[in-house]
């Protein structure tokens, strides 16, 4: 495994070792595995990895989210805080304040039955520092009264999803985790949204997480990048380095994977690596090979070893032989 490690007393997240179990369900064997890395001010990273290879635990774990049934062990420390010791009652006057989330599915993070003027309202009265109209502006929607009126289904996908980074900065995080924030947008739109993100970073001066599975994504707007498979951290290094020499045997097959697809080339398997009592078993999670083609997959690109071979996989549901 590759820690990050950076000069002591310059990062302001240090993860150390941070374990998730999930006792009660897969016994001793741990879902994310003893994964370090720091994150510097300013710095956007990118963390990439297969569907449950425990990206969203590990992005939760930094906004000292911890999900009921797990047991955590090691630390996520903010400056000097650290959240896996820290009482429920600390958490949550971090979360939020030094830490904020910006989820994929902006349609299920806002609420239906609330105007976007209810939910900005919400957030200032858990001390938001920013008023809404600054926001808005802030994430370049114009204007600002007929959104604020508005429900979040009358809203475009972009528009929510800049909603949804307008309150992730309602109040002033030091870091943003921002899990696929673009996985379910148009492709035009997904530009734009990644590009104020960056802007973003700039502006209002704060960290950024980008978890994707999209390579290109990563390679555009990260300048160090993390790879995790089977709970563990395998790689990380600065972005174009371990995408043009991935060193870990997983990288290099994400990398082909991604490239394959780029060329349209056809999906081949689908894999992953589910937690079990014996430990991880490597293999599809939902059955063994697929030939389905690009079209019939839903789900995001991943990669798999199968003995020594890696494919470009897509989930193929309904297809697996
Ligand atoms: N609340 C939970 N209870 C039990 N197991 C869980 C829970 N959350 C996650 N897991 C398991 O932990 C592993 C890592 O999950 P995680 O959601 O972090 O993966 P991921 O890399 O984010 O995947 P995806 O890209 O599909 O979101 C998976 O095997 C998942 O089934």
């Amino acid at each position: 495994m590759t820690a990050v490690s950076t000069a002591a007393g310059v990062d302001l997240m240090t993860v150390r070792d941070l374990t998730v179990r999930f006792p009660r369900l897969y016994g001793n064997t741990p879902v994310v595995d003893r994964v370090s890395f720091a994150i510097r001010p300013g710095e956007v990273v990118g963390l990439v990895g297969e569907s449950g290879s425990g990206k969203t635990l590990v992005s939760l774990a930094l906004l000292g989210l911890f999900p009921r049934g797990s047991a955590v062990t090691g630390s996520v420390r903010l400056r000097d805080r650290d959240l896996v010791a820290a009482s429920e009652r600390e958490r949550r006057a971090l979360r939020g304040r030094s830490v904020a989330m910006v989820y994929q599915d902006a349609l299920t993070s806002l609420n239906p039955s609330l105007t976007i003027r209810r939910q900005f309202a919400q957030i200032a009265r858990l001390g938001g520092s920013r008023p809404a109209t600054e926001l808005l502006d802030l994430v370049r929607l114009p204007d600002a009264a007929r959104l604020l009126a508005s429900y979040p289904h009358q809203l475009s996908g972009g528009q929510r999803q800049r909603v949804l980074i307008a309150m992730a900065l309602a109040r002033d995080p030091d870091l943003v985790v921002a899990d696929e924030p673009t996985t379910a947008l148009d492709v035009t739109v997904q530009a734009q949204i990644l590009d104020l993100l960056l802007r973003l970073t700039a502006e209002v001066n704060f960290s950024l997480l980008l978890v994707s599975h999209d390579l290109g994504v990563i390679r555009h707007a990260a300048s160090r990048a993390m790879v995790m498979y089977a709970g563990q951290l395998v790689e990380a290094g600065p972005t174009q380095d371990l995408l043009d020499r991935p060193r870990h045997r997983y990288t290099a097959g994400l990398v082909a994977a991604g490239r394959s697809l780029e060329a349209g080339g056809p999906v081949t398997v689908i894999g992953g690596a589910v937690p079990s009592p014996d430990g991880f078993t490597p293999g599809c999670r939902f059955a063994g090979r697929c030939d389905a083609a690009l079209s019939d997959c839903v789900e995001p690109l991943v990669a798999v070893s199968e003995g020594d071979r890696w494919h470009a996989c897509r989930h193929p549901q309904g297809r697996a032989s």
